[in-house]
Protein backbone atom coordinates (compact mmCIF):
# COMPACT_ATOMS: atom_id res chain seq x y z
CA UNK A 1 0.00 0.00 0.00
CA UNK A 2 1.43 3.40 -1.18
CA UNK A 3 0.46 6.78 0.82
CA UNK A 4 0.39 9.99 -0.63
CA UNK A 5 -0.80 12.75 1.71
CA UNK A 6 -2.80 16.01 0.88
CA UNK A 7 -1.44 18.96 3.08
CA UNK A 8 -4.43 21.01 4.30
CA UNK A 9 -3.89 21.52 8.02
CA UNK A 10 -6.82 20.54 10.10
CA UNK A 11 -8.33 18.85 6.91
CA UNK A 12 -5.27 16.90 5.49
CA UNK A 13 -5.55 13.44 4.25
CA UNK A 14 -4.35 10.40 3.14
CA UNK A 15 -4.31 9.14 -0.74
CA UNK A 16 -4.07 5.19 -0.61
CA UNK A 17 -3.26 3.39 -3.63
CA UNK A 18 -3.14 -0.12 -3.44
CA UNK A 19 -3.71 -3.31 -5.35
CA UNK A 20 -4.46 -5.50 -3.00
CA UNK A 21 -8.37 -5.20 -3.54
CA UNK A 22 -10.00 -3.42 -0.47
CA UNK A 23 -8.83 -4.90 2.62
CA UNK A 24 -6.96 -1.95 4.35
CA UNK A 25 -10.03 -0.52 3.49
CA UNK A 26 -12.07 -0.49 7.12
CA UNK A 27 -9.16 -0.16 9.02
CA UNK A 28 -8.48 3.24 7.80
CA UNK A 29 -11.94 4.41 8.22
CA UNK A 30 -11.10 3.22 11.70
CA UNK A 31 -7.95 5.23 11.62
CA UNK A 32 -9.50 8.43 10.60
CA UNK A 33 -12.88 7.97 12.80
CA UNK A 34 -15.16 7.91 10.42
CA UNK A 35 -19.02 7.41 11.21
CA UNK A 36 -20.51 3.95 11.85
CA UNK A 37 -23.26 4.52 9.24
CA UNK A 38 -22.02 5.14 5.88
CA UNK A 39 -23.90 5.54 3.30
CA UNK A 40 -22.31 4.04 -0.35
CA UNK A 41 -23.47 5.96 -3.23
CA UNK A 42 -22.71 4.45 -6.54
CA UNK A 43 -24.31 3.51 -10.00
CA UNK A 44 -26.05 0.98 -11.60
CA UNK A 45 -23.01 -0.43 -13.33
CA UNK A 46 -20.39 -0.35 -10.04
CA UNK A 47 -23.17 -1.71 -7.58
CA UNK A 48 -22.63 -5.41 -8.98
CA UNK A 49 -18.81 -5.05 -9.74
CA UNK A 50 -17.73 -3.35 -6.42
CA UNK A 51 -20.79 -2.40 -4.32
CA UNK A 52 -21.79 -5.62 -2.73
CA UNK A 53 -18.17 -6.33 -2.44
CA UNK A 54 -17.54 -3.23 -0.18
CA UNK A 55 -20.78 -3.23 1.75
CA UNK A 56 -20.14 -6.43 3.03
CA UNK A 57 -16.72 -5.64 3.98
CA UNK A 58 -17.55 -3.00 6.11
CA UNK A 59 -20.90 -4.67 7.48
CA UNK A 60 -18.41 -7.22 8.88
CA UNK A 61 -16.10 -4.89 10.22
CA UNK A 62 -19.16 -3.40 11.80
CA UNK A 63 -19.93 -0.25 10.35
CA UNK A 64 -23.86 -0.01 9.63
CA UNK A 65 -24.07 0.50 6.20
CA UNK A 66 -26.51 1.64 3.27
CA UNK A 67 -26.76 2.45 -0.34
CA UNK A 68 -27.92 4.84 -2.63
CA UNK A 69 -27.54 3.89 -6.59
CA UNK A 70 -28.22 6.40 -9.20
CA UNK A 71 -28.22 5.60 -12.55
CA UNK A 72 -25.14 6.02 -14.76
CA UNK A 73 -24.01 8.68 -17.18
CA UNK A 74 -22.65 12.02 -16.92
CA UNK A 75 -26.22 13.07 -18.01
CA UNK A 76 -27.67 12.35 -14.61
CA UNK A 77 -25.46 14.85 -12.74
CA UNK A 78 -27.36 17.02 -12.56
CA UNK A 79 -30.11 18.66 -10.26
CA UNK A 80 -32.25 16.07 -10.47
CA UNK A 81 -30.07 12.82 -9.12
CA UNK A 82 -28.76 14.75 -6.72
CA UNK A 83 -32.58 15.69 -5.14
CA UNK A 84 -32.63 12.03 -5.48
CA UNK A 85 -29.59 11.67 -3.59
CA UNK A 86 -31.16 13.85 -0.68
CA UNK A 87 -34.11 12.60 -0.09
CA UNK A 88 -32.85 9.04 0.45
CA UNK A 89 -30.22 10.50 2.66
CA UNK A 90 -33.22 11.70 4.73
CA UNK A 91 -35.34 8.49 4.23
CA UNK A 92 -32.44 6.59 5.76
CA UNK A 93 -32.52 8.96 8.96
CA UNK A 94 -28.42 10.15 8.39
CA UNK A 95 -27.79 12.74 10.61
CA UNK A 96 -24.44 14.78 11.29
CA UNK A 97 -22.85 11.48 12.31
CA UNK A 98 -23.70 9.59 9.03
CA UNK A 99 -21.02 9.56 6.29
CA UNK A 100 -21.01 9.40 2.79
CA UNK A 101 -18.71 6.95 0.64
CA UNK A 102 -18.82 8.12 -3.49
CA UNK A 103 -17.96 4.83 -4.95
CA UNK A 104 -17.18 5.03 -8.69
CA UNK A 105 -15.96 7.35 -11.84
CA UNK A 106 -15.98 11.04 -11.45
CA UNK A 107 -19.89 11.60 -11.70
CA UNK A 108 -20.69 9.78 -8.57
CA UNK A 109 -17.31 11.49 -7.01
CA UNK A 110 -18.78 14.94 -7.74
CA UNK A 111 -22.11 14.58 -6.76
CA UNK A 112 -21.77 12.12 -4.03
CA UNK A 113 -18.98 14.81 -2.83
CA UNK A 114 -21.98 17.46 -3.37
CA UNK A 115 -24.49 15.95 -1.58
CA UNK A 116 -21.88 15.37 1.37
CA UNK A 117 -20.87 18.73 0.90
CA UNK A 118 -24.53 20.42 1.42
CA UNK A 119 -26.66 17.58 3.29
CA UNK A 120 -27.17 19.11 6.49
CA UNK A 121 -24.56 21.69 5.75
CA UNK A 122 -22.00 19.24 5.46
CA UNK A 123 -21.16 15.15 6.49
CA UNK A 124 -18.03 13.55 6.11
CA UNK A 125 -16.91 11.79 2.90
CA UNK A 126 -14.52 9.36 1.59
CA UNK A 127 -13.86 8.59 -2.28
CA UNK A 128 -13.35 5.18 -3.71
CA UNK A 129 -12.48 5.86 -7.29
CA UNK A 130 -12.84 3.37 -9.69
CA UNK A 131 -12.23 4.58 -13.34
CA UNK A 132 -8.47 5.61 -14.34
CA UNK A 133 -10.07 9.55 -14.87
CA UNK A 134 -11.38 9.53 -11.07
CA UNK A 135 -8.06 7.53 -9.70
CA UNK A 136 -5.78 10.20 -11.11
CA UNK A 137 -7.92 13.70 -10.81
CA UNK A 138 -11.01 13.68 -9.87
CA UNK A 139 -11.34 11.79 -6.63
CA UNK A 140 -8.09 14.27 -5.21
CA UNK A 141 -8.39 17.66 -4.23
CA UNK A 142 -12.18 18.49 -2.75
CA UNK A 143 -14.07 19.86 -5.92
CA UNK A 144 -17.12 18.58 -6.20
CA UNK A 145 -20.29 19.44 -8.29
CA UNK A 146 -23.10 18.81 -10.90
CA UNK A 147 -23.85 20.21 -14.06
CA UNK A 148 -26.45 22.81 -15.41
CA UNK A 149 -28.08 22.61 -18.77
CA UNK A 150 -25.42 25.90 -19.36
CA UNK A 151 -22.83 24.51 -18.17
CA UNK A 152 -20.27 21.89 -16.58
CA UNK A 153 -19.68 22.14 -12.82
CA UNK A 154 -21.74 25.35 -12.69
CA UNK A 155 -23.06 24.05 -8.92
CA UNK A 156 -20.78 23.05 -6.81
CA UNK A 157 -18.03 23.35 -3.83
CA UNK A 158 -15.12 22.84 -2.96
CA UNK A 159 -15.31 19.90 0.37
CA UNK A 160 -12.23 17.64 0.74
CA UNK A 161 -12.48 14.02 0.94
CA UNK A 162 -11.37 12.68 4.72
CA UNK A 163 -9.57 9.77 2.52
CA UNK A 164 -9.43 8.24 -1.01
CA UNK A 165 -8.86 4.81 -1.25
CA UNK A 166 -7.69 3.57 -4.77
CA UNK A 167 -7.85 0.40 -5.43
CA UNK A 168 -5.83 -0.01 -8.99
CA UNK A 169 -7.11 -3.22 -9.12
CA UNK A 170 -10.62 -1.98 -10.10
CA UNK A 171 -9.94 -0.34 -13.69
CA UNK A 172 -9.60 -4.15 -14.80
CA UNK A 173 -12.98 -4.26 -15.55
CA UNK A 174 -12.89 -0.55 -17.20
CA UNK A 175 -13.58 -0.06 -21.09
CA UNK A 176 -11.21 0.64 -23.40
CA UNK A 177 -12.83 3.57 -23.80
CA UNK A 178 -13.14 4.92 -20.47
CA UNK A 179 -9.45 3.72 -19.74
CA UNK A 180 -8.26 6.22 -22.90
CA UNK A 181 -10.66 9.10 -21.18
CA UNK A 182 -8.61 8.69 -17.78
CA UNK A 183 -5.05 9.46 -19.80
CA UNK A 184 -6.07 12.33 -21.24
CA UNK A 185 -6.23 13.75 -17.48
CA UNK A 186 -2.61 11.78 -17.59
CA UNK A 187 -1.11 13.96 -20.07
CA UNK A 188 -2.65 17.08 -18.82
CA UNK A 189 0.03 16.64 -16.19
CA UNK A 190 2.86 16.57 -18.46
CA UNK A 191 1.95 19.36 -20.26
CA UNK A 192 1.42 21.71 -17.28
CA UNK A 193 4.08 20.40 -14.68
CA UNK A 194 6.68 17.82 -15.94
CA UNK A 195 8.27 16.90 -18.92
CA UNK A 196 10.02 14.27 -17.79
CA UNK A 197 6.87 12.44 -16.93
CA UNK A 198 5.54 13.46 -20.03
CA UNK A 199 8.46 12.07 -22.11
CA UNK A 200 7.63 8.60 -20.14
CA UNK A 201 3.93 8.73 -21.38
CA UNK A 202 5.68 9.06 -24.35
CA UNK A 203 7.52 5.31 -23.67
CA UNK A 204 4.72 4.03 -22.31
CA UNK A 205 1.42 4.21 -24.99
CA UNK A 206 1.12 0.72 -24.98
CA UNK A 207 1.49 -0.77 -21.34
CA UNK A 208 -0.88 1.99 -19.96
CA UNK A 209 -3.53 1.09 -22.97
CA UNK A 210 -3.72 -2.57 -21.85
CA UNK A 211 -3.64 -1.67 -18.24
CA UNK A 212 -0.20 -3.12 -17.28
CA UNK A 213 0.25 -3.07 -13.89
CA UNK A 214 3.06 -1.55 -13.04
CA UNK A 215 2.82 1.59 -15.76
CA UNK A 216 -0.64 2.38 -14.42
CA UNK A 217 0.59 2.10 -11.38
CA UNK A 218 3.28 4.46 -12.16
CA UNK A 219 0.79 7.04 -13.52
CA UNK A 220 -1.97 6.34 -11.02
CA UNK A 221 0.83 8.00 -8.34
CA UNK A 222 2.46 10.22 -10.01
CA UNK A 223 -0.53 12.08 -10.97
CA UNK A 224 -2.17 11.87 -7.65
CA UNK A 225 1.57 13.46 -6.14
CA UNK A 226 1.28 16.19 -8.77
CA UNK A 227 -2.50 17.10 -8.02
CA UNK A 228 -1.82 16.66 -4.16
CA UNK A 229 1.46 19.25 -4.36
CA UNK A 230 -1.27 21.93 -6.46
CA UNK A 231 -3.89 21.35 -4.08
CA UNK A 232 -1.96 21.86 -1.21
CA UNK A 233 -0.58 25.41 -2.27
CA UNK A 234 -4.14 26.56 -3.65
CA UNK A 235 -7.21 24.64 -2.64
CA UNK A 236 -9.53 26.73 -3.76
CA UNK A 237 -8.21 27.89 -7.31
CA UNK A 238 -6.97 31.30 -6.58
CA UNK A 239 -3.95 30.88 -8.65
CA UNK A 240 -1.71 28.10 -9.59
CA UNK A 241 -4.49 25.18 -9.20
CA UNK A 242 -6.38 27.05 -12.16
CA UNK A 243 -3.56 25.38 -14.49
CA UNK A 244 -5.45 21.72 -13.60
CA UNK A 245 -7.99 23.31 -15.86
CA UNK A 246 -5.77 23.16 -19.15
CA UNK A 247 -7.60 21.73 -21.92
CA UNK A 248 -10.97 22.31 -19.70
CA UNK A 249 -12.35 25.82 -21.17
CA UNK A 250 -12.57 24.64 -24.45
CA UNK A 251 -13.08 20.59 -23.01
CA UNK A 252 -16.41 21.41 -21.21
CA UNK A 253 -17.63 23.93 -23.98
CA UNK A 254 -17.54 20.58 -26.20
CA UNK A 255 -19.40 18.29 -23.66
CA UNK A 256 -21.84 20.97 -22.96
CA UNK A 257 -22.44 21.53 -26.38
CA UNK A 258 -22.50 18.05 -27.74
CA UNK A 259 -24.94 17.34 -24.92
CA UNK A 260 -23.57 15.80 -22.00
CA UNK A 261 -22.44 12.07 -21.84
CA UNK A 262 -21.79 12.12 -25.65
CA UNK A 263 -18.23 13.25 -25.60
CA UNK A 264 -16.71 11.61 -22.63
CA UNK A 265 -14.80 14.18 -20.50
CA UNK A 266 -11.46 12.70 -21.34
CA UNK A 267 -12.32 12.99 -24.68
CA UNK A 268 -12.98 16.39 -24.40
CA UNK A 269 -10.18 17.64 -22.22
CA UNK A 270 -7.68 16.19 -25.13
CA UNK A 271 -9.52 17.91 -28.05
CA UNK A 272 -9.15 21.21 -25.96
CA UNK A 273 -5.39 20.42 -24.47
CA UNK A 274 -4.55 21.06 -28.31
CA UNK A 275 -6.50 23.60 -28.83
CA UNK A 276 -4.72 25.46 -25.86
CA UNK A 277 -1.62 24.23 -27.53
CA UNK A 278 -2.45 25.97 -30.47
CA UNK A 279 -3.16 29.22 -28.53
CA UNK A 280 0.20 28.93 -26.57
CA UNK A 281 1.51 28.66 -30.00
CA UNK A 282 -0.63 31.71 -31.58
CA UNK A 283 1.02 33.75 -28.18
CA UNK A 284 4.53 32.45 -28.91
CA UNK A 285 4.94 30.37 -25.88
CA UNK A 286 5.58 27.19 -27.50
CA UNK A 287 7.14 25.94 -30.53
CA UNK A 288 5.61 24.75 -33.69
CA UNK A 289 7.63 21.35 -32.44
CA UNK A 290 5.64 21.50 -29.29
CA UNK A 291 2.29 21.66 -30.42
CA UNK A 292 3.71 18.27 -33.18
CA UNK A 293 4.58 16.47 -29.61
CA UNK A 294 1.33 16.57 -28.11
CA UNK A 295 -0.49 16.14 -31.03
CA UNK A 296 2.07 12.73 -31.93
CA UNK A 297 1.27 11.38 -28.21
CA UNK A 298 -2.43 12.31 -28.14
CA UNK A 299 -2.98 10.29 -31.52
CA UNK A 300 -0.58 7.46 -30.32
CA UNK A 301 -2.92 7.36 -27.51
CA UNK A 302 -5.87 6.73 -30.19
CA UNK A 303 -7.47 10.14 -29.03
CA UNK A 304 -9.81 11.89 -31.48
CA UNK A 305 -8.30 15.80 -31.54
CA UNK A 306 -10.46 17.60 -34.11
CA UNK A 307 -13.31 19.74 -32.29
CA UNK A 308 -17.05 19.12 -33.43
CA UNK A 309 -18.37 21.33 -36.36
CA UNK A 310 -20.21 23.85 -34.16
CA UNK A 311 -19.97 27.68 -34.45
CA UNK A 312 -17.15 30.24 -33.38
CA UNK A 313 -20.44 31.68 -31.50
CA UNK A 314 -21.62 28.88 -29.81
CA UNK A 315 -18.08 27.70 -28.18
CA UNK A 316 -17.41 31.60 -27.76
CA UNK A 317 -20.95 31.91 -25.80
CA UNK A 318 -20.02 27.85 -24.16
CA UNK A 319 -16.67 29.37 -23.11
CA UNK A 320 -17.94 32.90 -21.87
CA UNK A 321 -19.48 30.73 -18.64
CA UNK A 322 -16.31 28.96 -17.61
CA UNK A 323 -15.82 29.59 -13.57
CA UNK A 324 -12.44 31.29 -14.57
CA UNK A 325 -14.14 34.29 -16.42
CA UNK A 326 -13.42 37.16 -13.97
CA UNK A 327 -14.73 40.83 -14.94
CA UNK A 328 -16.03 39.26 -18.15
CA UNK A 329 -12.57 38.67 -19.29
CA UNK A 330 -11.56 34.85 -20.15
CA UNK A 331 -8.76 33.46 -18.63
CA UNK A 332 -7.00 30.51 -20.23
CA UNK A 333 -4.51 27.78 -19.40
CA UNK A 334 -1.77 27.42 -21.75
CA UNK A 335 1.52 25.44 -22.11
CA UNK A 336 5.08 27.14 -22.10
CA UNK A 337 6.68 24.66 -24.19
CA UNK A 338 6.02 21.12 -22.41
CA UNK A 339 5.85 20.96 -18.85
CA UNK A 340 5.49 24.54 -17.71
CA UNK A 341 2.32 26.58 -17.89
CA UNK A 342 0.36 30.19 -17.73
CA UNK A 343 -2.52 31.56 -17.12
CA UNK A 344 -3.17 34.06 -19.81
CA UNK A 345 -6.17 36.52 -19.98
CA UNK A 346 -7.91 36.65 -23.40
CA UNK A 347 -8.71 40.12 -24.28
CA UNK A 348 -10.15 39.34 -27.67
CA UNK A 349 -10.98 35.82 -27.57
CA UNK A 350 -13.35 36.08 -30.58
CA UNK A 351 -9.77 36.88 -32.90
CA UNK A 352 -7.54 34.24 -30.76
CA UNK A 353 -10.12 30.77 -31.77
CA UNK A 354 -11.11 32.56 -35.12
CA UNK A 355 -7.00 31.93 -35.64
CA UNK A 356 -7.34 28.74 -34.00
CA UNK A 357 -10.03 26.92 -35.44
CA UNK A 358 -9.88 28.45 -38.78
N1 LIG B 1 -13.68 16.88 -9.24
C1 LIG B 1 -12.66 16.91 -10.06
O1 LIG B 1 -11.58 17.38 -9.72
C2 LIG B 1 -12.82 16.29 -11.42
C3 LIG B 1 -11.68 16.02 -12.18
C4 LIG B 1 -11.83 15.44 -13.43
C5 LIG B 1 -13.10 15.09 -13.87
N2 LIG B 1 -14.17 15.34 -13.09
C6 LIG B 1 -15.50 14.90 -13.52
O2 LIG B 1 -15.49 13.49 -13.59
C7 LIG B 1 -16.48 13.05 -14.52
C8 LIG B 1 -15.91 11.99 -15.43
O3 LIG B 1 -15.51 10.88 -14.63
P1 LIG B 1 -15.24 9.45 -15.27
O4 LIG B 1 -14.43 9.61 -16.50
O5 LIG B 1 -14.77 8.59 -14.20
O6 LIG B 1 -16.68 9.03 -15.80
P2 LIG B 1 -17.85 8.18 -15.11
O7 LIG B 1 -17.94 8.45 -13.69
O8 LIG B 1 -19.04 8.38 -15.96
O9 LIG B 1 -17.32 6.69 -15.30
C9 LIG B 1 -17.14 6.19 -16.60
C10 LIG B 1 -17.92 4.87 -16.81
O10 LIG B 1 -17.23 3.81 -16.16
C11 LIG B 1 -18.12 3.05 -15.32
N3 LIG B 1 -17.29 2.51 -14.28
C12 LIG B 1 -16.80 3.10 -13.18
N4 LIG B 1 -15.90 2.29 -12.58
C13 LIG B 1 -15.87 1.16 -13.29
C14 LIG B 1 -15.10 -0.04 -13.19
N5 LIG B 1 -14.16 -0.20 -12.27
N6 LIG B 1 -15.32 -1.03 -14.09
C15 LIG B 1 -16.24 -0.84 -15.09
N7 LIG B 1 -16.95 0.28 -15.26
C16 LIG B 1 -16.76 1.28 -14.37
C17 LIG B 1 -19.14 4.08 -14.92
O11 LIG B 1 -20.32 3.48 -14.48
C18 LIG B 1 -19.31 4.85 -16.23
O12 LIG B 1 -20.17 4.16 -17.10
C19 LIG B 1 -16.95 14.29 -15.27
O13 LIG B 1 -18.20 14.66 -14.78
C20 LIG B 1 -15.91 15.32 -14.91
O14 LIG B 1 -16.44 16.62 -14.93
C21 LIG B 1 -14.06 15.93 -11.89
O1 LIG C 1 -9.04 19.81 -9.68
C1 LIG C 1 -9.06 20.77 -10.45
O2 LIG C 1 -8.84 21.93 -10.06
C2 LIG C 1 -9.37 20.58 -11.88
O3 LIG C 1 -9.57 21.54 -12.59
C3 LIG C 1 -9.41 19.17 -12.38
C4 LIG C 1 -10.19 18.99 -13.66
O4 LIG C 1 -9.65 17.86 -14.31
C5 LIG C 1 -11.67 18.70 -13.42
O5 LIG C 1 -12.30 18.33 -14.62
C6 LIG C 1 -12.47 19.76 -12.73
O6 LIG C 1 -13.74 19.28 -12.33
C7 LIG C 1 -12.72 20.97 -13.58
O7 LIG C 1 -13.03 22.00 -12.72
P1 LIG C 1 -13.99 23.20 -13.09
O8 LIG C 1 -13.75 24.13 -11.96
O9 LIG C 1 -13.54 23.74 -14.40
O10 LIG C 1 -15.36 22.66 -13.13
ZN1 LIG D 1 -10.96 17.23 -15.91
Amino acid sequence: MEQLSVGLGDRSYQILITHHGFSGLSEELQRIQFPGKVVIVTNTTVLPLYGSLVSQLLTESGYDVEQIVVEDGESYKNAETLNTIYTRLIELGCDRHSGIIALGGGVVGDMAGYAAATFLRGIPFVQIPTTVLAQVDSSVGGKTAINHPLGKNLIGAFYQPWAVFINVATLETLDQRNVLAGIAEVIKYGVMFDETFFSWLEEHVEPLLSLDTEALAYAVRRSCELKAEVVAADERESSVRAVLNFGHTFGHAVEQLSGYGTVLHGEAVAIGMLVAANVSRLMELCQDSDVERLTRLLEAFGFVTQPPPFSLEDYLAAMGRDKKVHGGILRFIVNVGIGESRIVSLEDPESVFKSVLG
